[in-house]
């Protein structure tokens, strides 16, 4: 059993409520704790995570939020710089699953993070269950 921290951007509630859901049940059924930090948006996602796996109280986490395209560059500054963060912690041996939806419109992010249909919540924390695994097999 490992201690995992879903880290999840509540900028949509009702998307990031199915992308929890699908997280949650992954790493359940996979026999895993599960704890859940809520931050403001994708950006402070990355910086959240570092502050949290220097606490060692978790071994792995999957990042959850949705950026859905505006007017503006907005949109590459927010899912651009969120997945560069999470990015340079996994390559500083953090096991973390990406699970944030960049989409044009909120029918392409509905899709995927409904757990029956995409399920990329589900996704994440399966990915970040395999990063734990290899840093488990190469420790
Ligand atoms: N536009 C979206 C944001 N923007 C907010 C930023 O993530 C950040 O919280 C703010 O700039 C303060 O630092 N966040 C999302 O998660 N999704 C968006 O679509
Ligand atoms: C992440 C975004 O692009 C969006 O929420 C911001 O919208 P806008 O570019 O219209 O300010």
């Amino acid at each position: 059993m490992a201690r995992f921290l879903i880290v999840e951007a509540r900028f949509y509630e009702h998307l990031n409520d199915m992308l929890v859901a699908g997280a949650r049940n992954a790493l359940e059924s996979a026999g895993h704790a599960v704890e859940v930090l809520t931050v403001p948006g994708a950006l402070e996602i990355p910086g959240a995570i570092s502050l949290a796996a220097e606490s060692d109280q978790f071994d792995g986490f999957v990042a959850i939020g949705v950026v859905i395209r505006g007017e503006t560059y907005h949109f590459e500054i927010v899912a651009g710089e969120s997945a560069r963060g999470i990015m340079a912690l996994t390559m500083d041996g953090i096991a973390i699953g990406n699970g944030i939806l960049t989409v044009e419109d909120e029918q392409q992010a509905l899709v995927r993070a409904d757990p029956q249909q995409k399920d990329k919540g589900g996704e994440a924390a399966k990915a970040a269950i395999a990063l734990l695994d290899l840093q488990q097999k190469f420790a």
